[in-house]
């Protein structure tokens, strides 16, 4: 179930606040400037779809987004038990990080645990399959797709270049919960 669970970035092991609710989650958010969104898919996608077919399936709402946002282009992304470089990616993702250009993903199946580190704060979002969540240019952050990620996700960027991440050489996220 998705879920929103805020801490000090300085009490990591005392959560201030914990919501599995999706309009409080999107409300608490919406005050630090984090979109948080439940989008429905215009027709059934089975388990592992091809990209073709998740691009089609949430067109209308990627098109809404690229309307309001002016985002330049689009991807999917998935990631499987097996994949051979899960421990090596999940390291990275795993590192504190900020991008020039806000962070857009909407999880089509799966989870992944987003921690977003701003105003003395960390935001460990839970996204799940329907949650949209778009992390505003420059925020501090990272991400853990647990030890047998399995996850698909669209992936909106500002930029052609596509995924690009200025590490913040913090080790913060070492002392906060992870997926796993
Ligand atoms: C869910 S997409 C992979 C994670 C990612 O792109 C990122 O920048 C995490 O912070
Ligand atoms: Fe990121
Ligand atoms: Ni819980």
């Amino acid at each position: 179930m998705s879920g929103l669970t805020i801490f000090s970035d300085k009490e990591p092991q005392q959560a201030l606040w914990q919501s599995h609710d999706a309009q409080a989650i999107q409300q608490q958010l919406a005050q630090i400037g984090v979109r948080f969104e439940r989008w429905q898919a215009d027709c059934e996608l089975g388990d592992h779809p091809q990209p073709e077919a998740v691009i089609a399936a949430y067109q209308h709402e990627i098109d809404r987004l690229v309307a309001e946002k002016g985002y330049q282009s689009w991807d999917v992304i998935s990631m499987r038990p097996d994949n051979a470089q899960r421990e090596a990616l999940r390291e990275k993702f795993l590192a504190e990080h900020t991008h020039g250009e806000d962070e857009v993903r909407f999880f089509v199946e799966g989870r992944g645990l987003f921690c977003l580190h701003l105003e003395g704060k960390i935001f460990q979002i839970l996204c799940e399959r329907n949650d949209l969540l778009s992390v505003p240019a420059n925020t501090r952050h990272w991400f853990d797709m647990g030890s047998a990620p399995n996850f698909t996700a669209i992936r909106v960027f500002d930029n052609p270049q596509g995924w690009v991440a200025q590490f913040t050489g913090d080790q913060i996220a070492d002392a906060y919960p992870r997926l796993d």
